[in-house]
């Protein structure tokens, strides 16, 4: 039968309450559909909750820039429209530009249409312009990292300087490696529950246990595993913030 698709409503993810504190950089764990990216919206403000709030000293910036980007126009001016989008005045765009092409590597072809380029191309281009901002508050999910073994590289490094310089860094990774290397916090979230929230060896071995036991169809003992995880929880209160903070 034709006609509209069912509405399904999703609860991406259930209640949750944390606090990320100046120099903390927080990794999020979990399974494909967990929440992880659902809880980076959130905090940028790219989604808003269906109840509760976040509150943050200054707007957290989601490395990405996907929706200002034009196909049509050449490299080089998406610098500019990419940098505009991110609430960059013309002087700064123009102190930064030659490094932001210089990142992506694309060479020439920066002069060429967007629409020209291979979807490894078009990635480095957003992510070169993503990554010249500054942030305090600064959120990196992993989907965003592509492209070839030359610009990860280079990316990483970029990334790595940006970690430096920000206050408060999330990042979404799939690689426990690279999350046990670059984060001091993690949380692991499992069907949109907050499950763990503590020192990275500790939360990634827990969730790598629990997969290996769900791999193998040992689903009682990963529910062991998951509760277990969830006895060590201590529920954060957050305060409605006084002047100086700002509902996001
Ligand atoms: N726009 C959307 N419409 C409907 N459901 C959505 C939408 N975005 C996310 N969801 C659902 O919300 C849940 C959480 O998704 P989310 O993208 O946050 O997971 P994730 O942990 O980031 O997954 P992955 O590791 O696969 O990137 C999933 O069940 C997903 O299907």
């Amino acid at each position: 039968m034709l006609g509209r698709p069912p509405l399904v409503p999703v609860d991406a993810l259930n209640t949750l309450s944390l606090v990320a504190e100046h120099g903390e950089s927080i990794g999020i764990v979990g399974r494909n559909g967990s929440g992880k990216s659902t809880l980076m919206r959130l905090i940028s403000g790219q989604s808003n909750p269906t109840r509760g709030a976040v509150y943050a000293s200054s707007v957290p910036v989601m490395l990405g820039v996907n929706a200002a980007l034009v196909p049509e126009l050449s490299g080089d001016h998406n610098v500019i429209l990419g940098c505009l989008a991110m609430g960059m005045a013309r002087a700064e765009i123009d102190d930064k530009f030659a490094s932001i092409v210089e990142l992506s590597g694309l060479g020439k072809a920066i002069h060429l249409p967007m629409r020209s380029y291979s979807s490894g191309m078009s990635s480095r281009l957003r992510f070169a312009i993503a990554a010249s901002v500054d942030p305090e508050i600064l959120l990196i999910d992993e989907a965003l990292n592509t492209g070839d073994a030359q610009f990860r590289e280079r990316s990483m490094e970029r990334m790595n300087e940006l970690r430096a310089k920000a206050g408060s860094v999330f990042l979404v990774s799939h690689s426990l490696g690279t999350i046990k290397e670059m984060c001091t916090r993690t949380l692991w979230l499992d069907e949109g529950d907050l499950l763990m929230d503590g020192d990275p060896a500790t939360v990634t071995k827990a969730y790598l246990d629990y997969t290996r036991h769900l791999t193998k169809g040992n689903v009682d003992s990963a529910a062991t595993i998951r509760d277990e995880a969830v006895s060590t929880l201590v529920v954060t209160e957050v305060e409605h913030q006084g002047p100086g903070r700002r509902k996001l």
